[in-house]
């Protein structure tokens, strides 16, 4: 038969060892809720819900703080009673659970005060699991206790227990009570708040905007920032305004794009997602060797984790067999460790980690940036004109940044976890769970101080930058602008200038450095009090227990690798958040497609001839702004046409059609009968030259210049295409004949050596169709005939679309097309066109022509400009102006052009009198009315009379017609 007191005993042992475990449970559980709880909180993006401004957010704070308090007042009073009662055998679940406590509610306290943002339900279910595990425990405690001796002392921890067990529970009423209140108010207000923001926005609206002020002052998001500089006399202030710099661009657009995806996207995990498609080039799919490789990288970074375990290990064996306190051979310890040692280092697994890396590191750039690069060239014109080279070529770049944060994650944070994951069962084993709790506490504080400090600090690291870029802008402005500086006599001036912006970068340098050296002041101090804590336990347990000097030897080596990978967490979350940014932009390229690619199983064109015709063509750029409407004609194989019309009119855009640099809006293009988005790509601009207004050469030698149209050609060929375009002679007469280097874009040859090369790159490739944008520069008159014959060389039997500048060119073309706000208003040649006493004939008896070497006008010195600024023709007069300005070249001999100013004004002489005669005859009765009924275009024929009485010619005379 059982004993009863036996029974009793029995139940208080289990009630004990249930007690005792759930002591360790209960902390264990509520911290891994708060944090799965919160990382999912985050992943998820609900740091932005509107449940922020909870309104007892407050009175929930100090409940909370009062409970923590609670916890620490009881782990005094244990303390006070040990050392009363002088009976030090504490029971360590009871500590560790109430230190555990402290750690964790005192945690999610910390957040509750910090964060603006607050997401509630990982704090509220911390505290429901609060409102569980507390009356078990307490009900198990008393179980657990012998029945007849209740000391004062118990009674005072369950008074403890019980008001804080109220503070939790009051915090939970607080929390639903006030969550009711703001839905209803929020129902009810909801009128009058449509006036002052929406709910729950007041708070951290206040503070966005605050951030926003403070962000404009320091240029982030804005197009300037400002520097105020005061000069040492007189105390003279100025304001600088700085335009964003492109790398402050870049990153505030790659950073807006980053948050708009991943609101877009809902949650982190999905916005991780779309990441995938860098997968194929990070991953070796098809290469099997490759993938062997990074296998075996995964088996070196587990065995260098198990070194690590080790060597601690060894150390501790090694000191504990030189104390004698184990019987094994110093000697044979020492070479074990050596041993490990060497295993551990950059000559043992690092080094087959490395090597074994390399080539799949090499994979990875192969894969990304002859990706991104081919990705980009097979990019449309759209995304071309939108994007600066500069913004391009930074994105291909930031392939760097997916095989950064790769390495980060896997190579570094993954190793690190486990290390630190088994160097804390390791203490916690071989010293007991106080060395375990020490060693999560001392992370813990450690991660929290380290990331709240850096947060604090992005706002000074962004004024540093922002300072940094205000100092580098006026450096290069006063640099570049030297000439400027000097005539103006202001080199005093931007000396002041540039040290202000210096005295403003330190101050803000400093400011940050400061920040950054009392943060890692606060982190050591933090790992710091833990080693102490951590040391006094086992030297204690050294010298009272069961532990070995060795032990605490090899406890000291554990803690120095635990700092490394704590200061790298906490630093992680800031460099991926940058590679991010950096990967963002170049996701951003790999999401774009082409608009133009060929239909499936397009076939290649079938060249019977060049005939081409324009099908009532619409187009627009950004399908807002009709550039071309309903543009037909047809252009028979061989004939030249010649667009001719107002800066703007969409001439240039005609061009680009043809070459599909764009496809139509409506109607097509058809080239010998096919259309040409039917046909493949390739095909179409095999058969198609084009001469530029402003070619651009690669800076290489002026034969490789030439063969890239046809990159087989021979050297014969070569030389052959240059004669052609009369520029061979010149070569040969360079330093380096056809080896001279051109330099960037051509910038070392003048401008009609640069013409005439891409006149024979256009020759060399011998195209059917040929697409030229004349040059209106300014060139000698031997050169422009130099010229001329290299282009009529080129054109020779070929279908020709000259975009024209030059008279004697439209005047020599088959058809001329007269193109006016994207509509073809006129076509014919030019006899045809001067008959019928149009716009083109207009055009004529307005003589707004500009000169071929100085550009000036006849009509306008306002033509001037046109040179000046480069061929971007500015209207001439106010008639031209309302037009968008011509700038069409009168490059005709004298007599040529007299001839035919004297038929245009016979011509309109005869239509004048047709007209009259015409009027005459309809109104009979009105006779002798028709002189001073005179339309608009007689008296603006009469105007231009008078206005055209001289000619500019070549020989930039004017000459009287
Ligand atoms: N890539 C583009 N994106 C948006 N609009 C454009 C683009 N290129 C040209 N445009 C606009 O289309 C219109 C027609 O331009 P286009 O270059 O065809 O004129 P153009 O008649 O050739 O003028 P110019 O003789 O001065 O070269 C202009 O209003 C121009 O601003």
């Amino acid at each position: 038969m059982l004993d009863p007191y036996d029974a009793d005993l029995t139940e208080q042992q289990a009630s004990g060892a249930a007690l005792a475990s759930l002591h360790y449970a209960y902390p264990i559980t509520v911290f891994s809720y708060y944090m799965v709880s919160s990382t999912i909180a985050i992943c998820t993006l609900q740091t932005s819900s509107s449940e922020e401004a909870h309104p007892r957010r407050r009175i929930i704070k100090w409940l909370l703080l009062f409970c923590v308090l609670s916890y620490l007042v009881q782990l005094l009073a244990m303390l006070v009673e040990a050392i009363t009662q002088k009976t030090f055998d504490l029971e360590q679940d009871v500590i560790i659970n109430l230190l555990s406590c402290i750690l964790v509610f005192g945690l999610e306290f910390a957040g509750l005060s910090d964060s603006p943002k607050v997401v509630w339900h990982p704090i509220i279910g911390s505290i429901g699991l609060a409102l569980v595990f507390e009356p078990i425990i307490e009900c198990l405690s008393m179980l657990s206790r012998p029945s007849e001796s209740i000391l004062p002392a118990e009674f005072l921890d369950i008074g403890i227990v019980s008001v804080r067990y109220l503070a939790f529970a009051l915090a939970t009423v607080f929390y639903f009570e006030g969550g009711w209140n703001a839905k209803k108010e929020k129902g009810t207000d909801s009128e009058r708040q449509g006036l002052l923001g929406a709910d729950g926005q007041s708070g951290d609206e206040n503070g966005s905007k605050a951030d926003q002020a403070n962000e404009q002052q320091n240029g982030y998001g804005t197009n300037a920032s400002s520097t105020t500089e005061s000069s040492g006399e007189g105390n003279q202030t100025a304001t600088t305004e700085r335009p964003e710099s492109p790398w402050e661009r870049r990153q505030r657009e790659a950073r807006e794009q980053m948050e708009k995806r991943l609101k877009e996207k809902g949650n982190w995990f999905t916005y991780a997602k779309s990441f995938l498609v860098f997968l194929p080039y990070i991953w070796p799919v098809n290469n099997k060797s490759l993938q062997v490789r990074i296998g075996l990288v995964g088996i070196c970074l587990l065995t260098m984790n198990f070194v690590n375990v080790l060597i601690p290990r060894q150390l501790g064996i090694l000191m504990d067999s030189l104390g004698g306190i184990n019987d094994k051979n110093p000697w044979t310890q020492v070479l074990i460790f050596g041993g490990l040692k060497l295993v551990a280092s950059e000559a043992g697994i690092s080094l087959l980690r490395q090597w074994l890396w390399i080539p799949v590191e090499y994979y990875s750039y192969d894969a990304m940036s002859t990706a991104a690069y081919s990705h980009v060239l097979n990019l449309s014109s759209d995304f071309h004109d939108s994007k600066s080279s500069s913004d391009i070529m930074m994105a291909i770049n930031s392939g760097q940044s997916i095989s950064n944060m790769l390495d980060s994650l896997c190579f570094r944070a993954i190793p690190m976890l486990i290390d630190m994951v088994v160097a804390f069962i390791y203490l916690s084993v071989t010293f007991g769970p106080y060395e375990g709790f020490i060693t999560i506490a001392t992370s813990v504080i450690f991660m929290y101080i380290a990331t709240s400090m850096i947060a604090r600090l992005k706002m000074a690291r962004k004024g540093e930058v922002s300072a940094w870029f205000e100092e580098h802008y006026i450096r290069q402005a006063g640099i570049q602008g030297w000439t400027t500086v000097t005539c103006f006599n202001q080199i005093g001036h931007e000396e002041k200038r540039y040290s202000a912006a210096v005295k403003n970068r330190i101050t803000k340098s400093q400011k940050v450095q400061l920040g950054y050296i009392l943060s890692y002041a606060f982190q050591f101090l933090v790992l710091l009090c833990g080693l102490l804590a951590g040391a006094f336990l086992a030297v204690y347990q050294v010298t009272h227990g069961p532990a070995t000097p060795g032990q605490f030897i090899m406890l000291l080596t554990y803690w120095a690798q635990l700092v490394a990978p704590l200061g790298f967490f906490a630093g992680l979350g800031k460099s991926i958040s940058r590679d991010l940014i950096g990967a963002e932009q170049l996701l951003e390229i790999m999401q774009t497609k082409p608009s133009i690619v060929d239909k499936e199983g397009a076939p290649p064109l079938e060249f019977t001839g060049g005939q081409v015709q324009f099908d009532q063509v619409c187009f627009s750029y950004d399908d807002k702004k009709e550039i071309l409407k309903n543009v037909s004609f047809t252009a028979t194989p061989g004939m030249t046409v010649a667009f001719v019309g107002a800066t703007g009119a969409g001439k240039s855009t005609i061009l680009k059609l043809l070459d599909r640099f764009y496809d139509v809006t409506k109607g097509a293009i058809l080239i010998d009968g096919q259309d040409i988005r039917d046909v493949s790509l390739s095909s179409l601009r095999t058969q198609i030259g084009v001469v530029p207004q402003a070619p651009v050469l690669f800076d290489d030698t002026v034969m490789n210049n030439v063969r890239y149209a046809k990159l087989d050609a021979t050297d014969e060929e070569v030389f052959e295409a240059c004669k052609a375009a009369s520029i061979h002679e010149q070569i040969l007469g360079f330093t380096d004949g056809y080896q001279t280097r051109v330099g960037e874009r051509g910038i070392k040859l003048s401008g009609g050596e640069l013409q005439r090369v891409a006149i024979a790159r256009a020759i060399l490739k011998k195209p059917a169709i040929v697409l030229l944008d004349e040059a209106t520069s300014a060139v000698d008159t031997e050169t422009e005939q130099r010229i001329q014959d290299a282009l009529k060389q080129l054109c020779e039997g070929r279908t020709t679309f000259i975009v024209a500048h030059r008279l004697s060119t439209i005047m020599n073309a088959d058809r001329i097309m007269v193109v006016t706000g994207g509509e073809l208003v006129e076509e014919g040649s030019h006899e045809e066109l001067i008959r019928a006493n149009g716009k083109y004939a207009e055009l004529w008896s307005r003589q707004i022509f500009v000169k071929p070497q100085d550009g000036s006008s006849s009509s306008s010195a306002a033509a001037e400009d046109n040179n000046n600024n480069n061929n971007k023709n500015k209207p001439a007069n106010k008639d031209e102006e309302e037009e968008g300005g011509h700038g069409l070249v009168n490059d005709l001999p004298t007599e040529v052009a007299e001839l035919e100013l004297a038929k245009v004004k016979v011509n309109k002489k005869q239509q004048q009198q047709q007209q009259q005669q015409e009027e005459e005859a309809t109104t009979a009765t009105d006779a002798g009315a028709g002189s001073d009924d005179s339309d608009d275009s007689t008296s603006s024929s009469g105007d231009s009379e008078d206005s055209t009485d001289t000619l500019v010619t070549p020989g930039n005379k004017k000459e009287e017609v």
